[in-house]
């Protein structure tokens, strides 16, 4: 059996490059930026006023000084002069500086009285004008690649561009097996579970920028499962549920390959998930998971999440924190062992508690558990207090 790292590393080799295309800003939320984006404009244009005020020359900037008010300028409706010495213009929060003009002083700190203003006793430091390109100049980069958060789309909005380049979202098709599943609402016979796991690896899929298609539950048969595939044409990656291991029902691996899939693997030192597979299946990616809830799940963190992250033209790695373990733990086995655990805090680093079942086909604990901790293959014993890996749920 290959190692996780083994197995992310040849899952990563099968990812093919991200494909461009160019959306309009609206449909780029959460899209993965593929090219560093260009400002074609200063921001701001011009040296702004930061607040309500007058504009005056730095000259004219001492206590009592009055001031003839020569005009106005107000956001989006510049000064058309230049500020003569001795004289101020009403200005307004965004609107252009006049030329001339050097600071702008806060209306509260002025009187005014007809067509003049008196400047205060006390005098400010700041200036209140933003300069031209402080935010950002024409030709300055969001760098890429990176997903777009409802931040970069404003700043993409205020680089005045319209449109950007992100990568195709890759098309996903679940494929459940088993004779035991029935979709969740249906009658299921005396025998029979609800098929849940799709649920969860559509939503999480979805949410790292794929589409999902979730074709039928695919039954215990070749005939079942080669329909299935067949169904799930054109996809980019094919994930199958269950029918992985060994038992004499478990044909996935075995259509798969009649199909023509090259395996890059079948088992890892992992659990849970040791059943997993991967290849490539005509155009598409396939991740074989195991059917066991939990063991399906924590796969798709470890290895689809990265594979879907890879294919939009990010890092695909899953993300380790450093915790301290909050029990002794016993040595661990020849499998890496990601167990569910809870965190609470600590000073400084977190505590971890791994639950004292890690069965992974309990669902409803995965719920209560918001960290793996990572148990590297025949890690030794572990102390209270020692300090360990964990991933993020
Ligand atoms: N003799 C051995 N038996 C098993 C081994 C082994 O090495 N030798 N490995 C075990 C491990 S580890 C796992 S994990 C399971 C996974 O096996 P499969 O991938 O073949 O999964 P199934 O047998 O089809 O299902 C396992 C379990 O999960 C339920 N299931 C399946 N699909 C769904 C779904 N979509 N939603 C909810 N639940 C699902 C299924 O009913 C079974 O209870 O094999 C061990 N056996
Ligand atoms: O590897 Mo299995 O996923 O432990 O139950």
């Amino acid at each position: 059996m290959i190692s996780v790292a083994e197995a992310l590393a040849r899952v990563l080799a099968l990812a093919p490059q991200a494909v461009p295309e160019q959306v309009a800003l609206r449909a780029a939320a959460g899209r993965v930026l593929l090219y560093p984006a260009l400002a074609q404009r200063d921001q701001p244009p011009f040296a702004a006023s930061a607040m309500d005020g007058y504009a005056i020359r730095e000259a004219d900037h001492v206590p009592g000084a009055v001031l003839a008010v020569a005009g106005e300028a107000g956001a989006g409706h510049g000064f058309a002069g230049s500020l003569a010495p001795g004289t101020a213009v009403r200005i307004f929060t965004g609107a252009p500086v006049p030329a001339g003009a050097e600071r702008v002083v806060l209306q509260e700190d002025v009187s005014r009285d007809g067509g003049r203003i008196t400047l205060g006793d006390k005098l400010e430091a700041q200036t209140h004008i933003r300069p031209q390109g402080a935010d950002f100049r024409a030709g300055d980069a969001l760098e890429a690649p990176r997903r777009l958060r409802p931040v970069e789309l404003a700043l993409l909005a205020s680089m005045n561009l319209p449109e950007v380049s992100v990568a195709r979202r890759p098309e996903v098709a679940i494929l459940a097996t088993g004779d035991e599943l029935v979709m969740p609402g249906e009658d299921p016979g005396p025998d029979q579970i609800i098929a849940s796991n799709s649920f969860a690896l559509a939503a999480m899929a979805e949410a790292a920028g794929a589409r999902v298609r979730m074709l039928p539950i695919a039954r215990d048969s070749e005939a079942s499962l080669q329909q299935g595939f067949a169904l799930a044409e054109g996809a980019d990656v094919i994930v199958t549920i269950g029918g992985a291991s060994v038992g004499d029902h478990d044909l996935v691996g075995k259509v798969a390959a009649d199909l023509g899939m090259e395996r890059a693997f079948w088992k890892i030192a992992m659990r849970p998930g040791k059943p997993l597979m991967a290849g490539r299946l005509g155009g598409a990616v396939m991740l074989g998971l195991p059917g066991n809830p939990v063991s399906s799940i924590v796969c798709a963190h470890l290895f689809l999440l990265p594979l879907l992250a890879a294919m939009q033209g990010l890092p695909g790695v899953v993300a380790t924190r450093r915790a301290v373990l909050a029990e002794d733990l016993p040595a661990n086995g020849p499998r890496a062992h990601y167990m569910r655990s809870r965190l609470e805090a600590g000073d400084g680093l977190p505590r971890i508690t791994p639950f004292a079942s890690q069965d992974s086909s309990r669902l409803r604990l995965l719920t209560e558990a918001v960290a793996l901790l990572v148990r590297p293959a025949e890690d030794g014993p572990r102390k209270a207090g020692d300090v360990a890996q964990y991933i993020t749920l």
